[in-house]
């Protein structure tokens, strides 16, 4: 039997008299990487919004890894295994890199504040233990020797890569990373297609909303398409990028990334 990390199904999300998503579900299993298309304003960071706890929405059901789960606040969102990356990335601009991964495994600390406050035997062991973590996930995203920079020292790419190492940082059942490639040069982009892979391989799930299709249809197990906020076409990249509505739909947009018939398909 399929081993299915996130299954949501019936969501609906209305801003005023705009109905940003109408009935869309999606089905992700364990070790998949899952692309988010649609031209602009289709409704793919309101999804994301939804399913991370950052809007609620008007229906919908959810289940993370067998469990149902309530998106109502990002940090539950969190605790229950959905970690994700920002499109305008997110980070202690002011803390070093090891710094930022290292809150990002604070989720999954025990000691508390008094352990903290008073240093406890426990919780001197548990930093030793998360700084080691930090130090290793550092090294998994390719930046373990900009350890003790700040943040915002760190090239563009780089910092892409950190929020994907505080993302790992959470051991997540699922990482949701909105737009990676916002911004990448054509050599931060292969590098991170790379890192893509590795994760996949390591057996993690990955949902990924993105604009360069080229780099989705690459790298993606399934694509489920919105456009309006409606579910247009969900299945292979192979499938999807030849289904009429979907091309019909970019092309409807003047979307220049649109995705061209054979272009990336997966080998
Ligand atoms: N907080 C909000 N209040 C009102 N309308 C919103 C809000 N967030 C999104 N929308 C609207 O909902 C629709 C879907 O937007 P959304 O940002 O989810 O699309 P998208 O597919 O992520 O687009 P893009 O590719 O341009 O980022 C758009 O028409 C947008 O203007």
């Amino acid at each position: 039997m399929a081993d299915i990390v996130l299954k949501v199904a019936g969501i609906s999300k209305r801003f005023g008299g705009l109905q940003a998503l109408s009935d869309v579900g999606l089905t992700i299993e364990r070790g998949q990487v899952y692309g988010l298309i649609g031209p602009n304003g289709a409704g793919k960071t309101t999804f994301f919004n939804v399913i991370t706890g950052l809007y609620t929405p008007d229906s919908g059901s959810f289940e993370l890894a067998g469990k149902p789960y309530q998106p109502t606040a990002v940090h539950e969102v969190a605790r229950a295994g959905i970690a994700r990356t920002f499109q305008n990335i997110r980070l202690f601009a002011e803390m070093t890199a090891l710094e930022n991964v290292m809150v990002g495994r604070h989720v999954r600390t025990h000691s508390g504040l008094l352990g903290a406050i008073f240093r406890t035997g426990g919780f001197k062991e548990e930093e030793r233990q998360i700084t080691e973590r930090a130090r290793e996930l550092l090294e998994y995203v390719g930046i373990a020797k900009y350890a003790d920079y700040k943040a915002r020292t760190l090239s563009y790419g780089d910092q892409r890569r950190l929020e994907i190492a505080r993302a790992l940082a959470t051991d997540p059942q699922l990482i949701a990373l909105d737009e990676p490639a916002a911004g990448m040069n054509a050599t931060e982009k292969v590098m991170l297609r790379e890192l893509i892979d590795r994760i996949r391989k390591d057996n993690r799930t990955i949902l990924l909303i993105e604009h360069d299709v080229k780099l989705v249809m690459g790298l993606c197990d399934r694509v489920t398409v919105l456009d309006y906020g409606k579910l247009i076409a969900e299945g292979t990249p192979y499938d999807v990028q030849r289904n009429e509505k979907v091309i019909e739909a970019y092309l409807g947009h003047s979307h220049t990334n649109a995705p061209a018939k054979g272009e990336g398909d997966a080998a």
